[in-house]
């Protein structure tokens, strides 16, 4: 992962901040050293670390610490709103249609990334189509089949046909059912003229409303010429970067986003569909500090409890963490996490609950698309109360009543029930594996709302 010593490094300077109401200036060397020496490492552009430390250093000086701060944290949260807006907001990808074409050299990742981009927009309940226009290099065609077969989305490819445009057209019409094509392009060795002219001649077949650029993590300073050229013969609106699974490297995506006046816009890490994510600078910068993320994790469950509290007082998260997981709790978990984004994702941003637990869990477990939401939550207004509370009192004879009241097909309504025996057997391990832990603090936090300011995983 990118800048991966600066947490630690960073925690033992500030720890010798431990006790002072005041920072002076050597302690504000040392600890700008240690950001500079990371960043340098993490093949950051020297202008920009510059730039970086200079406002560090001088509003850990100039500013008052808030009252009641330490001088520590005061310096942390400079530090981190620092960091925050090295790395810039992260790429608008509003869930809608639209067309994105992936342009990168031969390696960088792209075709990987197309299908797991298509991956995370189903996921979100979109109907996305990959495109792959790669005629340059055998075997892309079958890899971006098969990855596409594994994300369980649609594909567009003919390796018959040897012209990208021509496939890219046609690739359009036939996925015109579906909301979001990705465009698959060629890379070379490097950037070449002929590269640069088919890209181009795709562009303006495809015509699409954001292009990305593919960059492996480790690409190092290399990156600048290659995100100005790509930028002025395409346009680039955001990076993709690659790869952070096996490097610590990473700062020369950053002087791409920079030259191409961007942001980031996903970061992938690992060779499975799965392995990719939106990258939020705040959840970033706090992970890469190592602070976890329940600050912004707080933020976000508190305003997807709010919004969903209505008609739903006499919800209580408590009976939950006791084991007893009614179809009223189905529905407000589904109503919060559509307003979060899927659970999976929001998992992976507590401490303890990445990746390797996740992947345990049944695949459907967690698969609760905005469909199948709409469907449920029409089923479970034609049910009683107490069917909502005693999901099990739920027989044959009641299945055929809510399936007339709700003009759902029976199968439907024993899909639900078995989501929610799912969901209540996934959250029985969860209460196993958080004895006092994580999930619990989580839970609380739901219920509570405490904390919720702008450092809560600094306390
Ligand atoms: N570990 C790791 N490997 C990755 C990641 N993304 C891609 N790869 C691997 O990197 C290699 C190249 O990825 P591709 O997706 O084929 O790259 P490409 O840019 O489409 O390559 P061309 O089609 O030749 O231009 C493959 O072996 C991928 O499995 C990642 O995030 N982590």
């Amino acid at each position: 992962m990118v800048l991966d010593n600066l947490g630690s490094s960073l925690r033992g300077s500030l720890d010798t901040l431990s006790g002072k109401s005041r920072v002076g200036e050597d302690d504000i060397e040392e600890i700008v050293k240690e950001i500079q020496r990371s960043l340098l490492q993490a093949d950051v552009d020297v202008s920009l670390v510059m730039e970086l430390s200079d406002s560090i250093k001088t509003r850990a000086l100039e500013e008052e610490p808030p009252g009641g701060t330490t001088a520590r944290d005061h310096v942390l949260s400079i530090v981190y709103e620092e960091l925050v807006s090295l790395v810039g907001e992260s790429t608008e990808i509003p869930l809608e249609n639209q067309t994105i074409l992936l342009a990168g050299l031969q390696g960088s990742g792209k075709t990987t990334t197309s299908a797991k981009m298509a991956w995370w927009f189903s996921k979100k309940g979109l109907r996305p189509a990959v495109i792959q226009t790669d005629t340059f290099r055998p075997g892309a065609y079958d890899q971006a089949k098969e990855m596409c077969a594994r994300a369980e989305v649609d594909f567009y490819g003919n390796p018959d046909n040897d012209d990208p445009v021509d496939i890219a057209r046609k690739g359009l019409e036939e996925t015109a059912d579906a909301d979001i094509h990705i465009v698959d392009t060629a890379g070379r060795h490097a950037l070449e003229d002929d590269l640069i002219a088919e890209i181009e001649e795709i562009e303006s077949a495809v015509d699409p409303d954001r292009s990305l650029l593919v960059l492996d993590a480790a690409i190092g300073q290399g990156a600048k010429d290659q995100a100005k050229q790509f930028d002025e013969s395409i346009g680039i609106n955001g990076v993709v970067i690659t790869k952070l699974d096996g490097t610590a490297k990473g700062g020369g995506a950053l002087t791409a986003v920079n030259e191409t006046d961007s942001s980031i816009a996903f970061l992938g890490s690992g060779e499975t569909v799965q392995d990719v994510e939106r990258f939020e600078p705040n959840s970033f910068i706090s992970r890469l500090l190592g602070m976890g993320d329940l600050g912004q994790l707080t933020e976000r469950v508190q305003r997807a409890m709010e919004e969903t509290q209505e008609e739903e007082e006499d919800w209580d998260p408590e009976d939950m963490l006791k084991g007893q997981f009614t179809l009223k709790d189905m529905r407000h978990q589904m109503n919060a996490m559509n307003k979060m984004g899927p659970l999976d994702q929001v998992m992976d941003m507590i401490p303890g609950m990445g990746g390797g637990i996740m992947d345990e869990l049944p695949d459907d477990a967690m698969d609760v698309t905005k469909d199948r939401m709409r469907a449920f939550e029409v089923i479970m207004d034609s049910m009683t109360e107490n069917e909502l509370e005693n999901p099990r009192s739920i027989g044959a004879s009641q299945i055929r009543r809510i399936s007339r009241g709700s003009g759902k097909d029976e199968e439907r309504i024993r899909e639900l029930l078995q989501q929610h025996k799912m969901m209540s057997q996934t959250l029985k391990q969860f209460q196993g594996m958080g004895q006092g832990g994580d999930m619990e603090r989580m839970m609380k936090k739901m219920q509570g709302g405490g904390g919720g300011g702008g450092f809560g995983p600094f306390g």
